[in-house]
């Protein structure tokens, strides 16, 4: 399972999770089996992406319990609706084919389907009455995020993008004044970490990859979960290779100055970032 994150509320959470996007009918199911037989215990999956049968599939045929697995969906935006909330969550739920899901996000900032008040009432009733054991937001900048610990005290998590090249720090302050953390969404900056001179060189005093450098970095900054994806079964099993070493203050203070603000997803209409 590797390190986790416990919450006030009980629940934990393990921090190097499997990212899911883009993985199609059965690579979906193989990659998740792999990824469940290597050790993740952590899947993220959403409506738009297509595969939550495959998914659930994937884990119900595991040799690995349901319950010792963090399994994420999220809500599209075009479901933000209250009653599109429930019975898109519903749906999802018949997909997976389990009975409750560990989280459910708000895929992107959706107030121009409802308000934002009334997903997050919507939301918090799944959590009432058992579909999902916790909920959180997704893509949502820190002025946003804010508002909706306002409206939602439960929130556990903002998914958002981030990996060496772009910070996310005012999301990360007002995660941590609310006792939530980070989930890092592309921490792999969708494989562009790999042509890196300054993580290829870290990696090689250690003897890994500049993708597992990245993965380290992000499980040594406290309360951040990375969910990186992969098709491959080498590199779903080497992404998870990253708790046997570790990196000193020098080699994080290289890779915090790889910083540029570079945001690899930014669709039309999207939220405006901080
Ligand atoms: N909430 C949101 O809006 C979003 C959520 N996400 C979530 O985050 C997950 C991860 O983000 P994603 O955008 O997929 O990007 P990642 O940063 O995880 O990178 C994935 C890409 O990197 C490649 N890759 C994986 N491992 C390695 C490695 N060790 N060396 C070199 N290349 C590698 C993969 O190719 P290959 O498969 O061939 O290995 C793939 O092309 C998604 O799958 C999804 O679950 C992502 C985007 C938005
Ligand atoms: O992967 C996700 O969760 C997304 O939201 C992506 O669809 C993302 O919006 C994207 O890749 C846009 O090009």
């Amino acid at each position: 399972m590797g390190p986790t994150i416990s919450l006030d509320n009980g629940l934990t959470v393990p921090r190097l999770g499997f990212g899911t996007f883009e993985l199609d009918g059965e690579d979906a199911y193989r990659s998740t089996r792999t990824a469940l037989e290597v050790g993740y215990r952590h899947v993220d999956t959403a409506q738009g992406y297509d595969n939550e049968e495959e998914v659930g599939r994937a884990i119900a045929d595991s040799e690995v319990d349901r319950g010792d697995v963090w399994l994420t969906t999220k809500i599209k935006p075009s479901n933000a609706k209250p009653e599109d909330v429930r019975a898109s969550s519903e749906q999802s739920l018949r997909k997976l084919g389990v009975e409750q899901v560990d989280l459910i996000l708000l895929h992107w900032p959706a107030e121009h389907v409802a308000p934002l008040e009334a997903t997050l009432e919507a939301m918090t009733a799944l959590v009432d009455d058992g579909l999902t054991r916790s909920i959180g937001v997704s893509n949502f900048p820190s002025r946003l995020l804010a508002r909706a610990y306002e409206l939602s005290p439960g929130i556990i998590t903002d998914q958002v993008e981030h990996h060496p090249y772009l910070g996310v720090d005012a999301i990360e302050r007002v995660l941590e004044e609310h006792g939530g953390f980070l989930t890092a969404y592309s921490p792999l900056a969708r494989g562009n970490v790999s042509d890196d001179a300054t993580l290829t060189e870290i990696g090689e005093a250690h003897g890994v990859s500049a993708a597992q450098v990245t993965l380290r970095w992000m499980l040594q900054k406290p309360d951040t979960v990375a969910i990186p994806k992969s098709g491959n079964p080498d590199r779903i099993r080497t992404n998870f290779a990253v708790f046997d070493f570790e990196l000193d203050d020098d080699e994080l203070q290289r890779i915090g100055e790889l910083e540029r603000q570079e945001r690899l997803i930014d669709p039309e209409g999207g939220p405006d970032w901080d």
